[in-house]
C-alpha cells in the first residue's frame, strides 16, 4: 500500500493513513515481562508480523532501554544492538525505534543503534528530571534520527508541571513528548488534562503522545481519551505484552479506533491474528490483571517493579502484594528497584 507524507506538529512525516501513529512496544516494554530473554528469532518473528499488519513502528530494546542489561536491570539473553539489526532487516515498511535513559544508556548507545539501522530515538527521563535528556535529545537530532520524548510516572505530578518539563524537552530538539502512565494509575479525565496541557504548551513545535498499562484494566480507554484530547502518537503492546498486567493491547485499540473513525492504518484482522499466533507463542505467560498488577495501579508503583517485586517476595518469605503497596507509599521511582530488598526486609522483620 502506497500512501503519502504529510508533515505535521514537531516536523515529523505523517502518513496519510494514520490519525495516529502506533507505536508496539512488546518487543521493549515485553522485555520486563519476558525477564529480557529474547531470542533472535522470536524478534524476527514478531516484527515480521506486526509489519504486515502495518504496524508503523516498532520499539526493540531491552525493557529499561539502551545499556539496561545489567545486575540491576536483568541482564538480556540476545544483546539488545543484535535485537535491533535484526528488526531492522526484518521490517519492509515498520521504523524501529530505541529507548534509552539517560544514565542507564550512554550516547555511544544511541549512535550504534542508529548504525544498526534504527531511526526513532526515544529518551525517558522520570517526569521531573526532563533536563537530564538535553544533550541526548541535541545528539539524536544533529545525527538525523526521529525523536521521542517519555515523561514517566506521569501521575505524580500535575498537569501544569508536566507540561513545563514537555517544554523543556521540546526546546531540546524532542519532536514529540509523552505522558507515560507507567504505574496504570491514570484514570481517563486525568489522561486528556495531562496531555491537552501538553498539547496547549507544545503548539505546533512537538506532537503529543500517550503511553499506558492496564494495571487498572483502562489501557484502551485512556488511549482513547489521550487521542481525544489531542495525542498523535499512541504506544501500545499486542497481546498487552509489557511490565505489570501489560500495555493498552494493540489489537484491542486498533479494533475501538475502527468503530469510532480514527486511523491507525493497522489491520484489525491482521494484527488479532499476529497477537494470537505469533506474539503469545513468544510470551512466558499472559500479562495478568492480578492482585500485585492492581496493587501497582492502585498505589501508583512503576510496572517494570513487578518481577523485581516478585523475586524477591520469594527470596524473603513476603508478599509481593503488600511489597508493592509499600513501593507505592515510598515514591519510588524507576532506578530503585533495589529497595524493593529493603521493603522485603521490613516485611519480614515486622512478621518476626
Ligand atoms: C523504562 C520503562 O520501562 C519505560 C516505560 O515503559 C514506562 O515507564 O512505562
Ligand atoms: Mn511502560
Amino acid at each position: 500500500m502506497v500512501h503519502s507524507d504529510t508533515i505535521h506538529s514537531g516536523g515529523i512525516h505523517f502518513d496519510s493513513a494514520w490519525d495516529v501513529r502506533v507505536t508496539d512496544t512488546s518487543l521493549r516494554d515485553g522485555s520486563h515481562h519476558k525477564r529480557h530473554q529474547f531470542s533472535g528469532e522470536e524478534v524476527r518473528a514478531i516484527v515480521a508480523a506486526l509489519d504486515a499488519s502495518g504496524v508503523p513502528v516498532i520499539e526493540v530494546t531491552h525493557g529499561d532501554g539502551l545499556g539496561g542489561s545489567s545486575f540491576n536491570y536483568g541482564f538480556s539473553k540476545t544483546p539488545e544492538q543484535e535485537l535491533i539489526t535484526i528488526a531492522v532487516d526484518t521490517a519492509k515498511n515498520a521504523k524501529i525505534a530505541f529507548l534509552m535513559l539517560p544514565g542507564v544508556g550512554i550516547k555511544e548507545d544511541i549512535v550504534e543503534a542508529q548504525d544498526n539501522g534504527a531511526s526513532i530515538c526515544r529518551i525517558a527521563t522520570h517526569c521531573t528530571e526532563a533536563d537530564v535528556s538535553i544533550q541526548h535529545f541535541g545528539l539524536a537530532r544533529e545525527r538525523g534520527l526521529e525523536t521521542v520524548g517519555f515523561l514517566m510516572m506521569a501521575h505524580t505530578i500535575p498537569p501544569e508541571q508536566l507540561a513545563k518539563q514537555a517544554r523543556i524537552m521540546a526546546d531540546a530538539g524532542c519532536q514529540c513528548v509523552y505522558v507515560v502512565d507507567s504505574a496504570g494509575a491514570l484514570v481517563l479525565e486525568q489522561v486528556s488534562d495531562r496531555v491537552e496541557a501538553l498539547v496547549a504548551e507544545l503548539g505546533d513545535d512537538a506532537q503529543v503522545g500517550f503511553h499506558g498499562h492496564e494495571n487498572l484494566g483502562l489501557g484502551v480507554a485512556n488511549s482513547v481519551a489521550a487521542v481525544r484530547a489531542g495525542a498523535r502518537q499512541i504506544d501500545g503492546s499486542t497481546r498487552r505484552f509489557g511490565a505489570g498486567a501489560g500495555n493498552a493491547p494493540v489489537e484491542a485499540f486498533v479494533g475501538v479506533c475502527d468503530k469510532i473513525g480514527v486511523k491507525t492504518g493497522i489491520d484489525f484482522f491482521e494484527i488479532a491474528d499476529a497477537a494470537e499466533d505469533v506474539v503469545r507463542p513468544a510470551m512466558p505467560a499472559e500479562c495478568l490483571l492480578d492482585r500485585q498488577a492492581l496493587m501497582m495501579g492502585y498505589a501508583g508503583v512503576y510496572s517494570s517493579f513487578l518481577k523485581h517485586a516478585e523475586r524477591q517476595a520469594e527470596r524473603y518469605g513476603v508478599s509481593a502484594a503488600e511489597m508493592l503497596v509499600r513501593a507505592g507509599k515510598r515514591k519510588l521511582v524507576g532506578g530503585q528497584e533495589d529497595q524493593l530488598i529493603d521493603i522485603a526486609l521490613e516485611l519480614q522483620r515486622e512478621r518476626a
